[in-house]
């Protein structure tokens, strides 16, 4: 078991990580803006200029930061880079939410037990970037989002929360994308809620609330 991880008794601090529209962002925003909410989005990084989600985080006068992978010789450099700014914000939860990049072992070894990731399929099929396009390939007829603790994998770590989908007969990428989106934001206010309320265990496979 990873040592259990106590309820946060002021507000919990969260940063968020994107790289693209941030409507997962939004509506942690918008949860936040509520006290008895018990969190607070403190900064919002990302590996990539110019997206609506910097543009989101600005708007709501949360702090930014941007690491791009370009701009270090070797990857860990940068996932030394990303960590030391997530660091200053001193985060209860880290969010990956729509964050196209693979965090290394500096990453993990500071928030490897508070580092969680919503991703748009059913964990553990489709992993990666394409989820909704390699489930209607595959001609599944349910999918969905998975929320869960980040590990050294792609996609592998310990799944705190699942919700499903329908996928129609006429669906295309972007219509299964966009009903996947509209639970899966709703299960990660959801669950960033109850993770900080009520702290959480993880032993092996197993997430539980205290
Ligand atoms: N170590 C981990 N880091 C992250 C995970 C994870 O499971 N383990 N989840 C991601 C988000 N993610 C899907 O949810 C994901 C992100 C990125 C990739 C990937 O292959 N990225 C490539 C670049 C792709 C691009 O920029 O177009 C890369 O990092 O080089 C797969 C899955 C959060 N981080
Ligand atoms: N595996 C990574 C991945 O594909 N993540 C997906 O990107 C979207 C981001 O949307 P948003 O920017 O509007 O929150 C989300 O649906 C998330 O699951």
């Amino acid at each position: 078991m990873t040592d259990p991880v106590a309820p946060t008794p002021q507000l919990a601090r969260l940063v968020v990580l994107v790289s693209g529209s941030g409507s997962n962002l939004q509506a942690l925003l918008d949860a936040a803006a509520d006290p008895a909410y018990g969190a607070q989005v403190v900064a919002v990084g990302a590996d990539r200029d110019g997206t609506v989600g910097l543009e989101r985080a600005e708007a709501a006068g949360v702090p930014t930061f941007v690491h791009k992978v370009k701009d270090h010789a070797e990857r860990a450099d940068w996932d030394k880079a990303l960590t030391a700014s997530v660091a200053q914000y001193q985060p209860d939860l880290v969010i990956s939410a729509g964050f196209l990049k693979l965090v290394g072992d500096d990453f993990l070894a500071a928030f490897g037990d508070r580092y969680i990731n919503t991703h748009n399929a059913l964990l553990p099929a489709f992993p990666g970037i394409h989820g909704p396009r390699d489930a209607l390939a595959y001609g599944v007829k349910v999918a969905g989002a998975t929320l869960f603790f980040v590990d050294g994998g792609v996609d592998t770590g310990p799944i705190i929360g699942q919700v499903v989908v329908a996928v129609e007969d006429d669906d295309t990428e972007e219509t299964l994308t966009e009903r996947i989106k509209e639970v899966e934001r709703r299960q990660l206010v959801e669950w960033v809620g109850r993770l900080v309320r009520q702290g959480w265990t993880i032993t092996g496979r197993k997430v539980r609330l205290k």
